[in-house]
C-alpha cells in the first residue's frame, strides 16, 4: 500500500456512533467521492465500514478499529481483537496507536506487531504517534511507517497541533527516522497538504476537512461576524 500513496492524499472517512453521517454505507460513498477526486488511499475505522468501502472503491485501505477500554487512554487498535477484526476486513495496512500509554489489557505494542506479522505478513503496519520519541520507538519495532496521527491528542501533547510552527513536529519526526512518514490530524486546507509534501511527508492523511461536514459548517459559522471584529 505504501507504495501506492506516495505523493499523494490518503483522505479518512470516519463517522463515530454520535456523528451524523455514522453509516457503512454513507462512509462508502464519501470513499467514492474521495476516489473520483483523486486520492490515492481511504483511512477507515471499523470491520462494518472497511467492508463497506472495499464493496464500493478499489483503493486501498488503512483499517483502524476505535474502541474504548476502562483503564487506558488508548483507543485506536488497541488489543489483538481489533486487530482480527482487520485481518478479516481485507485492510491493505492496519495502523494501531503507538504511543508510550499503556494498552488495556497490559498486552504490548511489541506483541501486537508481532502478531500481524505472523498472521498476515503482507498487511503494513502504521504507528500512530504522538511524539518523536514514539516514533523512533515504531521504527524500531518494525513498523512499515509512522504517522502524526495523535499529535496534540495525547495528555501530554494537547498544547499542540501539528501545523504549529509551519509543521515543526512533522520536521522533527522526519530528520529522527528513517521510514515513511505520513502526515495526519488537522490537515485543513490542499495549501498544508502540498507543504506537508514538499517538507518530505510521504503521504498525508485528511479526514475533517473533507469528510465531517458538522466540523466544516462549524468552522463556517465561526467566521461569521469575525471580519468586522
Ligand atoms: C485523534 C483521532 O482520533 N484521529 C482519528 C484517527 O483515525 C480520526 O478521527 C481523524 O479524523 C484522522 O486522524 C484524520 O485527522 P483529521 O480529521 O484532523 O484530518
Amino acid at each position: 500500500m505504501l507504495k501506492e500513496i506516495v505523493g499523494g492524499l490518503v483522505v479518512s472517512c470516519q463517522a463515530l456512533p454520535h456523528e451524523p453521517l455514522h453509516s457503512p454505507s454513507i462512509m462508502a460513498k464519501l470513499a467514492l467521492a474521495a476516489m473520483q477526486g483523486g486520492a490515492v488511499g481511504i483511512r477507515a475505522n471499523t470491520l462494518a465500514d472497511i467492508r463497506a468501502i472495499k464493496s464500493e472503491v478499489s483503493l486501498p485501505v488503512i483499517g483502524i478499529v476505535k474502541r474504548d477500554y476502562e483503564g487506558s487512554d488508548v483507543f485506536i487498535t488497541a488489543t489483538m481483537q481489533e486487530i482480527d477484526e482487520l485481518l478479516e476486513s481485507g485492510c491493505e495496512m492496519i495502523a494501531m496507536d503507538a504511543t508510550s500509554r499503556v494498552r488495556p489489557g497490559g498486552v504490548t505494542t511489541a506483541e501486537l506487531v508481532d502478531y500481524c506479522r505472523r498472521c498476515s505478513p503482507s498487511v503494513e503496519l502504521m504507528a500512530d504517534i504522538s511524539t518523536v520519541e514514539e516514533a523512533v520507538a515504531a521504527a524500531a519495532l518494525g513498523f512499515d511507517c509512522v504517522s502524526t496521527t495523535l499529535h496534540g491528542y495525547t495528555a501530554g501533547t494537547s498544547a499542540s497541533k501539528l501545523y504549529d510552527n509551519d509543521f515543526a513536529f512533522l520536521k522533527a519526526v522526519l530528520s529522527a527516522v528513517s521510514i515513511p512518514v505520513i502526515a495526519e490530524g488537522n490537515v485543513r486546507t490542499p495549501d498544508m497538504l502540498a507543504r506537508c509534501l514538499t517538507l518530505g511527508a510521504a503521504s498525508a492523511v485528511v479526514g475533517g476537512a473533507i469528510t465531517r461536514p458538522l466540523e466544516i459548517t462549524e468552522r463556517f459559522v465561526a467566521a461569521i461576524g469575525s471580519e468586522s471584529a
